[in-house]
């Protein structure tokens, strides 16, 4: 796994690597420079040599300051580069003005208006070094640019060609305009145009920062690369922060997923899915299902007497039991090798269903809560929430969500006005927190979160996108991942996260064209290519 820092994570380290001596901030920005004419000629080397065309655009702080190290660079390398500044020069910070002055010896900077008032774009490769992790506000001057390179993005591919009248473009650090902690754009009043910058390729310092991979920033980076800047791991500062780091999932260590060589069935646990009545037991089948396949030792889908026979004409290595109502799921429990509970999928907003999700809490098992489970409780959310115990996971999507944290999906959902504005981490941390257990809330960029604060972000986006999840039962396929992962004796946290990769891991496996039925089915081959 690696970490996504925020703005003042890095500033921090930065700040750590400086006073230590190691390095300067003047050095920092070269290297950052550096980095990103790497990254443009690794992505494009047909940029270099010939008669290229470079447009950097600067703005009024470091990220400028980065810009005017990239355009002496790009000079360097053969290209022709026009540079134009946002802003004062005599207020740039003292690193950026030092670059300033270098490229100053060798090239003009122009008012960034006497770009953005020509015609076309007039390069091959155009440099937004506008503003980076340090942007706070709104920047409606500049929204009309911004729309420019969405359309730029979006309709022309990366055919690029000054002669055509097409660049590629390169964000450092960020697409200007977008928050660097939660990814989101500062919306301004004229609506027409686009509030944030797009690019085909974003080169990043360090480590990747949250704001790459939620909400709009996935979609306005195109591609990120980071570079390292020499700055040190810094071990003592991450032992004080590390429950404030948000991380990225990455692949799985199959040694932490294999079984015992000598396991009996029992030793892989044994979970229970709860099936609503006939008509709609569909969903708790393929949570089960689930659940088998990630390799739980057994699961028992439980059924109402009304849905008897159409869970046991569907149902093969998944067994069968039937259960009615609280009473009846009490009396199941008394058997404590049902050690994982998965309710929600499919289970409809019947009077009972409170009853036995109430049930299933003071049994004090690992449980997975999702769909109805969750949005039964959305007049009485405090219930649920008195209830929720440590070993539980609730993997509500957006609409769920914001039945059963509305103040918290209001913060969410309201325009950034002033950065750090408020991310679907901080959203998520916070619900877990009030809710006592862990919260998976779900999306392209699903964000898994304990009481404690540890968070982590699944991402279904650039090379790992997978718009064919978006499929009737997907979730509850990953409620029942999460489940057998909990039988299996994962704590609640590692079950999410791994659920969650895996879930998209599947995805990627099977295609497009996939349906839910298809998802648990690719868990055999997705385990072969992680060497299990
Ligand atoms: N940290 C590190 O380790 C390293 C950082 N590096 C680089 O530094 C970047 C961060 O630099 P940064 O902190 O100077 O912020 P940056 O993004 O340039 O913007 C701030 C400037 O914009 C201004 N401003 C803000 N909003 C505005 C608006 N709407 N409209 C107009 N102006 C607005 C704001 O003005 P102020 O709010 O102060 O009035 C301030 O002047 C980072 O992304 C990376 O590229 C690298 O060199 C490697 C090491
Ligand atoms: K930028």
């Amino acid at each position: 796994m690696t970490e996504l820092l925020t703005a003042a994570q890095m500033r921090a380290i930065e700040q750590a690597a400086i006073e230590s001596g190691e390095v300067t901030g003047l050095e920092l920005m070269e290297r950052a420079g550096q980095g990103v004419v790497e990254a443009i000629f690794e992505e494009w080397p047909e940029l270099e040599g010939g008669d290229r065309k470079a447009v950097v655009l600067c703005g009024p702080g470091n990220n400028g300051g980065d810009g005017f190290v990239v355009a002496r660079l790009l000079k360097e390398r053969g290209c022709e580069v026009e540079v134009f500044l946002y802003g004062d020069a005599d207020k740039l910070p003292p690193n950026a003005k030092a670059n300033y002055e270098r490229w100053s010896e060798t090239g003009r900077v122009a008012p960034l208006s006497e770009y953005t008032r020509g015609e076309g774009w007039g390069c091959d490769l155009l440099v937004d070094a506008l503003f980076g992790t340090g942007l706070s506000r709104p920047s409606p001057d500049l929204g009309n640019l911004y729309w420019n390179m969405e359309d730029m993005v979006d309709g022309f591919g990366i055919e690029f060609g000054h002669k055509r009248g097409r660049p590629a473009i390169v964000a450092v650090d960020f697409p200007s305009g977008i928050c660097s902690d939660s990814g989101k754009e500062f919306p301004h009043e004229d609506a027409h145009y686009r509030f944030a910058a797009s690019a085909h390729l974003t080169v990043s310092f360090h480590q990747s920062k949250q704001g790459h991979f939620l909400s709009e920033g996935a979609e306005l980076c195109g591609k990120v690369v980071v570079k390292d800047i020499g700055l040190s791991e810094e071990k003592e500062w991450r032992k004080d922060n590390w429950k404030a780091l948000t991380k990225l999932i990455g692949r799985l260590h199959p040694n932490w997923f294999r079984k015992d060589q000598d396991g009996h069935k029992y030793h892989h646990g044994h979970a229970l899915v709860l099936s609503g009545s006939h008509g709609s037991t569909g969903a708790a089948r393929l949570a089960a299902r689930g659940a088998l396949r990630i390799g739980a030792g057994l699961v028992t889908l439980g059924s109402p007497r009304s849905a008897m026979l159409e869970n046991a004409a569907n149902l093969t290595a998944v067994m069968l039991k039937q259960i009615d109502g609280a009473l009846g799921l009490t009396e199941v429990l008394e058997d404590m090798r049902f050690n994982a509970i998965c309710l929600g999928p499919g289970l409809g907003i019947r009077a009972d269903t409170q009853a036995l999700v109430l049930t299933a809490l003071k049994a004090n098992r690992p449980t997975v809560l999702d769909a109805d489970a969750l949005t039964r409780f959305s007049a009485n959310p405090d219930v649920l929430f008195g209830l929720l115990h440590k070993d539980c996971v609730i993997t509500p999507h957006g609409g769920e969500f914001t039945k059963l944290f509305p103040d918290i999906a209001e913060k969410l959902a309201a325009p950034a006005v002033t950065g750090p504005a408020y991310s679907k981490v901080d959203a998520t941390r916070e619900a877990a927190a009030r809710a006592g257990c862990v919260v998976l809330f779900k999306g392209p960029d699903t964000v898994i979160a304990d009481p404690d604060g540890r968070c982590s972000i699944n991402s279904a986006q650039y090379d790992r996108a997978a718009p064919w999840l978006a499929t009737a039962g997907s979730g509850d396929v990953l409620a029942g991942f999460i489940s057998g992962l909990l039988a299996r004796g994962f704590s609640p946290m590692q079950a999410a996260e791994t659920g969650a990769w895996l879930h998209v891991e599947c995805a990627r496996k099977f295609g497009p064209g996939l349906i839910a039925e298809d998802l648990a089915e690719q868990l055999p081959a997705v385990f072969r290519d992680l060497g299990l």
